[in-house]
């Protein structure tokens, strides 16, 4: 059975600058990449997929949850799909600690979490992104991959049904990006959670081999040979 199940069709703009997005793929592998170019159309597969962008035809299936199914009139609201979000930079809140910045995925929306409050869900997901010892530092506090870390298990504490992670190594420089990497790609295959992860690093594609999507100009395309640049 599919994991993922996605068919999205959206026209965005007008004229010169019209973008026709046309992408379906449909996967038993729990662990997807979305791969292409910049202006491929990445962000707004991956935004339809979430709830933030309501498709003009398709659907979005994820195991046996259908979130959107335009023909039998089904869009669940982006709050109700269930989805853990890494954005690119991480959006972490400054003033808060890694605890409340995690706590904060459980409550949107409230005031912001107790300093001290400790919450098993929360705890969870400190331990499972390694983050032990370090929930009452502050963002600035951290290194670049621990900010990462600390954006992944803000989207696991709510324990979504699965992860959206939006170009995850583009914030990092590049020395560091191949083993932050693969130090989060071990991490993300223990938690046992479908996975889409959109990006346009070569990189990416060959550490999270698991099944590449190509996309292009709006279009799932074949996968060029790797190496014969
Ligand atoms: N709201 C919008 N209105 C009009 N065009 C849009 C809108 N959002 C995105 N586009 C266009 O859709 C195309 C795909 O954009 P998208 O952000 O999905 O690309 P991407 O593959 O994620 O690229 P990148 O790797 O640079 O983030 C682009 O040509 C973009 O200009």
């Amino acid at each position: 059975m599919a994991v993922w199940d996605v068919a999205i069709r959206k026209t965005l703009g007008a004229g010169a600058g019209r973008f026709e997005l046309d992408v379906a793929f449909a996967s038993a592998a729990p662990r997807l990449v979305l791969f292409g170019p910049s202006g491929a159309g990445k962000s707004v597969t991956l935004r339809a997929i979430a709830g933030l962008m309501r498709p003009d035809a398709g659907r979005v299936r994820v195991g046996a949850a259908t979130l959107f199914d335009a023909a039998a009139g089904i869009d669940v609201a982006v709050e109700r799909r269930g989805f853990g979000y890494v954005f690119q930079e991480y959006g972490l809140f400054p003033h808060l600690t890694v605890r409340q910045n995690v706590a904060f995925g459980l409550r949107r929306g409230w005031r912001n979490p107790p300093r001290h409050l400790k919450e098993p869900s929360v705890e969870r997901a400190l331990a499972a992104l390694e983050l032990d010892g370090l929930g009452d530092r502050l963002p600035d506090e951290l290194s670049g991959g621990q900010r990462q870390r600390t954006a992944v298990a803000r989207a696991l504490a709510p324990e979504p049904r699965a992860l959206l992670l939006d170009e995850p190594f583009a914030a990092l420089d590049s020395g560091l990006r191949a083993r932050l990497r693969a130090e989060l790609v071990g991490l993300l295959g223990r938690l046992d959670l479908p996975m889409l992860l959109i990006t346009h690093d070569e990189g990416d594609v060959a550490a999270f081999a698991d099944s590449v999507i190509p996309i292009e100009a709006g279009r799932v395309v074949e996968r060029h040979a790797a190496g014969n640049a």
